[in-house]
């Protein structure tokens, strides 16, 4: 399996394949810390990251919406003092795709860069 923090994202079409069941798992090893929720029938990736305070996570937030521009795939993201959630989906396949999980690959190593601004 490949390395997803390596892989660029597609361009996202509609009637492009979901991940299956078997991929999910496989690519869910290299995202452990995501879990796959379903709201609203949709599947998405969701993570929780904490901070030590607003500016850290808003300078987080700055840099996961950096990333999606550059892929041009895009997240759900709350931020909140010390919090910042985020949820990623495929909106023109109402669910996953590869996408999602490189996507959720590379925001944890955005968070790698905020070692210093985590909680104690
Ligand atoms: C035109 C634009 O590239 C598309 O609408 C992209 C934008 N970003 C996207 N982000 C996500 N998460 N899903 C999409 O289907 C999607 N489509």
């Amino acid at each position: 399996m490949d390395e997803l923090t390596q892989m660029k994202c597609e361009v996202c079409r509609v009637g492009a394949a979901k991940v299956t069941e078997a991929e999910a798992i496989l690519y869910q090893k290299q995202v452990p810390n995501w879990i796959i929720m379903e709201r609203d029938n949709i599947k998405r990736l969701e993570r929780v990251y904490k901070f030590k305070d607003f500016v850290a996570a808003l300078s987080f937030t700055q840099k996961v919406g950096r990333l999606a521009e550059d892929e041009g795939h895009h997240p759900a993201i709350l931020t909140e003092w010390g919090s910042v959630g985020v949820a990623w989906w495929t909106h023109k396949i109402h669910g996953l795709h590869r996408n999602d999980f490189i996507m959720a690959a590379k925001t944890d190593e955005i968070y790698k860069d905020f070692e210093g601004s985590k909680p104690r």
